[in-house]
């Protein structure tokens, strides 16, 4: 291990401290190594805007991991997931997750299964396919997630019949979301709207809920 991986490591279990997310040490590895295989593929692939490794682990890891508690599986579809976030991340959190990865791109999608590969992620299914033109499997996924995939509106509606009927849409947007909230269909309401706070990040991350014939306002 190289001192640069040490300092990644603190950064990442100070983080994960601060989530209150206790972490077994083969997990805690195999995020560090994602942060790896980002930093590695990036050059060829153009996965992420973030090249500095130390802020991979928080914009990346921790920013998905703080939408942990509100996951509950287990079929969890992320939605224009890119390098695999925030799936992986929570795939690698919590194995008992059945986590499809959807993106249309497909280098994106060739990162996804070199990581589910080189991890040893046998929960974790990428998708090369657009959102629009993707059928879920026989009873729906139990959540549909996304981060930095579109507007809400946008979110919900390409993604209408994918989760099941009890299933939850959540969306990982900034603190701005109320301008969105115009924009959803009838018959889709939110029913939760939390202020995350990610380690080392200076805004607040906000989790949107929605759900189907949902009528409490965010
Ligand atoms: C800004 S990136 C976000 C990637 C990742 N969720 C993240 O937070 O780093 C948006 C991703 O959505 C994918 N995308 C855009 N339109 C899509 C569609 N209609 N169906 C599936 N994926 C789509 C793009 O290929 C891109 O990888």
């Amino acid at each position: 291990m190289t001192a640069n991986d040490t300092t990644l490591g603190a950064r990442l279990d100070r983080g994960l401290d601060e989530l209150g997310l206790e972490v077994a040490p083969s997990r805690r590895d195999r995020l560090l190594a994602l942060v790896g295989l980002l930093h590695k593929w990036n050059r060829a692939y153009n996965l992420t805007a973030v090249r500095d490794p130390q802020e991979m682990v928080a914009r990346h890891l921790l920013d998905s991991a703080a939408v942990h508690p509100f996951v509950r599986g287990p079929r969890l579809l992320d939605v224009g997931a890119g390098p695999g976030l925030p799936g992986l991340v929570l795939a690698i959190l919590d194995p008992t997750l059945e986590v499809t990865l959807l993106d249309s791109n497909g280098k994106k999608v060739r990162f996804q299964r070199q990581a589910v590969m080189e991890l040893g992620l046998p929960n974790v299914t990428p998708v090369q396919a657009r959102v629009e033109a993707f059928d879920a499997p026989a009873g729906g996924f139990d959540q549909v997630i996304s981060r930095a995939f579109a507007s809400l509106g946008d979110f919900v509606t390409l993604s209408a019949s994918l989760p099941a009927e009890d299933g939850q849409w959540l969306a990982m947007k900034g603190p701005a979301v109320e301008d969105e909230l115009g924009g959803l269909p009838e018959k889709v309401a939110v029913v939760a709207s939390h202020e995350l706070r990610v380690p080392f990040e200076a805004g607040h991350r906000r989790l949107v809920i929605l759900e189907r014939g949902g009528s409490v306002p965010a």
